[in-house]
């Protein structure tokens, strides 16, 4: 479970949720048991009978009055929080986004490119996340124009999340904050900027987290997703977008190693699934708007200023706490075992995803050609057991793990992953050099820089340095 998979039940729309319930609580809250109360009057005051009757009239217009003002509140509400027809999540603006010149400003320079040749000028979603921030500061480091967009929602720790923004800002990238659902803020981006690149990573992630927040996936990764194909496909002219798809579509497929052709209609989560759904919304985009799309199957990625949701980071957490961790183990107690990625190759992917997509077709949301429609697996082809994962992290953590296996939990997880890169290979020259042990010395050293030794152990490692 996500160390702080937190209770809110829609992360990335904070607030939406909770203000709809709190209207109509105070809507119950406002009427009264018995509204029209039976007035007694005395006979022989006839001023004092019409009074009365005007006390109680009164009182019963202001109470109708006031329960249709609080009706027509919540509709509102309700209806502003809705999807409405093709503007699909439009009204759904980001709290505090004001449009100003000095906004206009910082994206504007963030977006300045500093090479020659063919600089991409990108805009990035969900830069403050793991895979994002390492993309955005490839991009900047050789000169291409990147502008950032992340909603900074609390699935982990938003602290994490500020930290990479830091990091990002240090080096000349803008980080906007809002949610990819805000299509006013996406058109503002959009007329500010020509964006050649959409590098879209924003998204719900976790696979087992699904079963506790499901309309999150649904928000982030199909709605959102829609919504930023809307705002391309619109877009004059149109940018290329890669985007981050997952190896979890492959879900229950046994064929090994797992290859772009193999079939991907048994998705073991609801993250799987809407990430499957992702690719069929691609194709659509592609074959009506002309939208050169390129989507990436990204297998188990980890590596410095990772996502502490996932197993090699929890797991760290807690080994350093003193605190046991489960391992999971599958069908007849058989290891579970991935094909972990290690960021720095993932990140040569992308880039090599973004150089070689060609331009979209379209224009203004009109088609003027085929367009280019690629997916691509980008893992290490070479699993690791989870067990074997845990000796590398005991070894350069020098603290042996407290160990409880118990039977995978059925909640969306998949005995292994393997992927095939061959396609990758060959279109990206995508070549993944970094193994599961020199990928997690690296982070055990970024983590410690990072977040210190609570208990002043001695470490294997010695001093430590910021390493990206
Ligand atoms: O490739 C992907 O597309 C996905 O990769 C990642 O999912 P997973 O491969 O499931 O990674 P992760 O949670 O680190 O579990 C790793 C292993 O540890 C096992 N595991 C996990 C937790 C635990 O407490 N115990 C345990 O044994 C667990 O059973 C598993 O065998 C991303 O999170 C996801 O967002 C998506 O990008």
């Amino acid at each position: 479970m996500p160390p702080s998979a937190v209770q809110d039940d829609f992360p990335s729309t904070p607030g939406k949720v909770g203000s709809t319930l709190h209207c109509r609580r105070n809507s119950i809250d406002f009427l009264p048991e018995d509204p029209v109360q039976p007035v007694k009057v005395d006979r022989s005051n006839y001023l004092g009978r019409m009074t009365s009757r005007w006390h109680s009239s009164t009182a019963t217009k202001i109470l109708c009055t006031t329960s249709i003002l609080l009706a027509l509140t919540i509709f509102a509400v309700l209806w502003m929080g809705l999807p409405r027809g093709s503007e699909g999540y439009s009204g759904q603006r980001t709290q505090g986004f004001q449009r100003s010149h000095e906004w206009e400003k910082k994206v504007i320079h963030s977006c300045v490119t500093n090479r020659e040749d063919n600089a991409l000028t990108v805009l990035v979603t969900g830069a403050a996340g793991f895979v994002g921030t390492h993309v955005s500061l490839a991009l900047k480091k050789r000169g291409d124009g990147v502008v950032g967009l992340d909603n900074f929602n609390s699935y982990y720790e938003v602290s994490l999340k500020r930290a990479r923004q830091e990091l990002l800002n240090k080096h000349g990238v803008f980080v906007v904050e809002g949610d990819i659902n805000d299509k006013f803020l996406l058109e503002s981006l959009f007329e500010v900027v020509q964006f050649t690149h959409i590098m879209h990573l924003a998204a719900q992630a976790g696979v087992r987290y699904a079963m506790q927040n499901p309309l999150s996936y649904v928000h982030s990764n199909i709605a959102g997703l829609v919504n930023i194909f809307e705002v391309c496909k619109s877009a004059n002219p149109q940018p290329a977008i890669v985007w981050a798809s997952s190896s979890s579509v492959y879900g229950l497929n046994t064929k090994v190693p797992f290859s772009e052709a193999d079939r991907t209609d048994q998705p073991a989560s609801l993250y799987a699934a809407t990430k499957k759904a992702g690719e069929e919304i691609a194709h659509t985009y592609n074959h009506i708007y002309g939208l050169s799309i390129t989507g990436l199957r990204f297998f188990t990625v980890y590596g410095p200023w990772g996502r502490p949701d996932m197993a090699y980071f929890s797991f760290t957490r807690d080994i350093l706490k003193g605190k046991p961790i489960s391992v999971y183990s599958g069908p007849g107690g058989k290891d579970l075992a991935r094909d972990f990625t290690f960021i720095d190759d993932i990140v040569k992917g992308c880039v090599a995803s973004l150089d070689t997509a060609e331009k979209s077709t379209g224009s203004g949301g009109k088609k003027t050609g085929p367009a280019m429609l690629r997916v691509f697996n980008l893992g290490n082809t070479s699993p690791v057991t989870v067990p074997a994962l845990v000796d590398i992290l005991e070894k350069y953590l020098n603290v042996k793990a407290k160990r409880e296996i118990i039977n995978m939990p059925r909640n969306g997880d998949v005995p292994f992953t393997h992927a095939n890169i061959s396609s990758a290979q060959e279109q990206l020259h995508y070549r993944p050099v970094t193994n599961l042990d020199t990928g997690l010395k690296k982070f055990v050293k970024w983590y410690l820089s990072y977040y210190g030794d609570n208990s002043n152990r001695k470490l294997w490692l010695g001093k430590h340095e910021q390493i990206l």
